[in-house]
């Protein structure tokens, strides 16, 4: 390949990893442009591959959605540890699924305490029904209900909206850990419903799938979208009609394998609140039962 034509690949690679990014995190392209104090037309063009981008516009996006730089770029850190290298380069060699199935065994090896309790978290897009369902799987084994989101605003005294404006992505995820934190600590039992975009954070996710048998609550898009428009807002998705469906795809692709890190995956598509709380209460049984 010719400079230019790697040249012209590897902005598009950087623009995909942006909007990717941006999409997990649940941020339209206003927030971000806003929070990294660059144009939103300059966002556009930077996410289609058609920018020169300055290693500033990349710190402050960096900075913006709260992540280390070097996940915007491709070096390889050369200082790291050997082993990790070859790790990474014998799961390159084999097929995504097995990828998976690898990520499950390691993750599986070095988990801790979650046969000793009994914490089911619910993971999902808007709609999904993970309040729906975590109420009433509560009610039935007779555990408590907490909502990741609900003690995040207790924390912090405010509500969402005014978080995010006062604190920032960054101030907003610390809160989102010491939330999740605190709720384990204090509860050995109980059914824990996930905000969509939590997954993103990889630390917080970690602490979530140690300690609780986790359950991704999955519909077609068409049915999150039927779903969340009957609750009015429509955060984190963007535009109407059938861009807003588009930005709702793009949305669940880019958490896509985040939400499949789960122990186990429930689809409500074509069922029942009732056919899906039997299907739920049958997964998690040997978790909550007694
Ligand atoms: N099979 C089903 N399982 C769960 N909910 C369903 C099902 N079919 C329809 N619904 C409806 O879908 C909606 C799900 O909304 P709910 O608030 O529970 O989702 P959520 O995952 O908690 O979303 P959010 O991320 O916004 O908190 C409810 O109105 C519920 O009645
Ligand atoms: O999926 C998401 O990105 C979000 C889901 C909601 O629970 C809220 O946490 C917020 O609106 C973002
Ligand atoms: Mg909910």
């Amino acid at each position: 390949m010719g400079d230019q034509a790697e040249f012209v690949a590897m902005a598009r690679r950087l623009g995909d990893r942006v909007r990717r990014f941006r999409a997990r995190r649940g941020m339209s392209r206003k927030d971000l442009s806003q929070h990294a104090g660059i144009s939103e037309r300059y966002l556009a063009q930077l996410e289609g591959g058609q920018a020169n981008v300055s290693y500033n516009i990349l710190w402050l996006l960096a900075q913006a959605m709260d992540l280390p730089i070097t996940e915007l770029i491709e070096a390889e850190a050369e200082d790291q540890n050997p082993d990790l290298i070859l790790a990474r380069k014998f799961l390159d060699t084999l097929t995504p699924d097995q990828q998976s199935e690898a990520y499950v065994l390691l993750r599986q090896s070095f988990k801790r305490g979650i046969k000793l309790s009994r914490r089911v978290a619910l993971v999902g897009l808007r709609g999904a029904g993970k309040t729906t369902l975590g109420e009433k799987l509560a009610e039935r084994y007779g555990v408590p209900f907490v909502r990741v989101t609900s003690v995040i605003e207790q924390i912090a005294g405010m509500d969402m909206t005014e978080i995010l404006l006062s604190m920032g992505q960054k101030g907003y995820r610390k809160l989102e850990y010491s939330a999740l934190d605190a709720t384990i600590e204090s509860h050995a039992s109980l059914v824990l419903e996930s905000g969509g975009s939590l997954v993103s954070e990889s630390q917080t996710y970690d602490l979530l799938l140690q300690s609780c048998f986790t359950v991704w609550v999955q519909a077609t898009p068409e049915e999150h979208m039927h779903r969340v428009m009957g609750q009015g807002d429509l955060r984190p998705i963007e535009g109407q009609g059938q861009a807003a469906m588009e930005d709702l795809k793009s949305i669940l692709e880019a958490r896509r394998h985040l939400y499949g890190r789960a122990d186990a995956v429930l689809n409500t598509s074509g069922k029942t609140v009732e056919q899906s709380l039997e299907e739920l209460s049958r997964l998690t049984a040997p978790h909550l039962g007694l």
